[in-house]
């Protein structure tokens, strides 16, 4: 029997600047329990707006949503956001709170005792692979990029969550860093039994990463599917992006020897 998916989008469109920007338009795309989708796609191609409806950072003109079986519509927007995790491409941390502050923010909102916040703390410092006393007490300014995005997925973890968010959040970072933590974050997403819906510029990451891909452009999904469902799309636009890693992935097998030293 097939489950109820976990976030289901059904002819959903969304127009800002009273209708002269159609950024997302007739979108239907139903996200598994389990399953770790991204969404890629160019710039202005509607991802974040498509991500941000699901947990009511915009509301949709028209179309239904669906979160865990229930319409958006009917549940509180903060309830619904404490329900969903949350990563932003620069982490997005609160400046002036410490590692700690930014972690434990949202069960110090929902009334969990402090001591109870500050062993949450730790645990989610070891689960995103944070040593605990160098990095708990710092501001995010003293961290490093990649280190503030784990912040930002500990933080995003904090109320456990069954469903994260991620937009572009390995986006600004160098790509050894980028790898190690796209690679650590499909360890927890497997762990935690998570689904995740992440956005990425990057084909590459997405194929790598994710179980499945949504591709956006002008507001449209044009096709979502498994890597090898999309490798057989006869859309163009879906080739061109394939193309890249495609030719990247012949010629590092070409100038990389499997069996090099290094
Ligand atoms: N608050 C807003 N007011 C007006 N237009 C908006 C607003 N938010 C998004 N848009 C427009 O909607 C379209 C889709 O934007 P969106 O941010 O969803 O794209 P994106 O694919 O996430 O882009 P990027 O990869 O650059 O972040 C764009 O044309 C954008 O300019």
């Amino acid at each position: 029997m097939p489950t109820t998916p976990l976030i289901a989008y059904a002819r959903v469109a969304k127009t800002f600047d009273d209708g002269r920007v159609l950024a997302v338009d007739d979108v239907s795309l139903d996200v598994a329990e389990g399953e770790f989708l991204a969404i890629v796609g160019g710039s202005g191609s509607g991802k974040t707006t498509l991500l941000r409806l699901a947990n009511r950072l915009i509301e949709a003109d028209t179309g239904t949503i669906t979160v865990e079986g229930e319409d958006v519509r009917n549940v509180d927007p903060i309830l619904l956001r404490r329900r969903i995790g949350y990563v932003f491409q620069s982490g997005g941390l609160f400046p002036h709170l410490t590692v700690a502050g930014n972690i434990g923010i949202t069960p110090k909102l929902t009334g969990t005792p402090p001591e109870e916040i500050s062993a949450r703390v730790d645990e989610l410092l070891d689960l995103v692979r944070l040593d605990r006393a160098p990095y708990r007490d710092r501001l995010p300014h003293e961290l490093s990029g990649g280190q503030r995005q784990r912040v930002g997925v500990a933080r995003a973890l904090a109320a456990r969550p069954r469903i994260v968010l991620m937009d572009e959040p390995f986006g600004a970072l160098d790509p050894l860093t980028r790898d190690a933590l796209g690679d650590d974050y499909r360890e927890l997403h497997k762990k935690l039994g998570l689904t995740t819906v992440m956005i990425t510029h990057d084909m590459t990451e997405a194929i790598l990463l994710a179980d499945r891909i949504a591709v956006m452009r002008g507001g449209k999904l044009l096709a979502q599917g498994t890597p090898t469902e999309l490798s057989s799309s006869d859309d163009a636009y879906v080739g061109e992006l394939l193309r890249t890693p495609r030719r990247q992935a012949e010629r590092l097998g070409v100038l990389l020897p499997q069996d090099g030293a290094a």
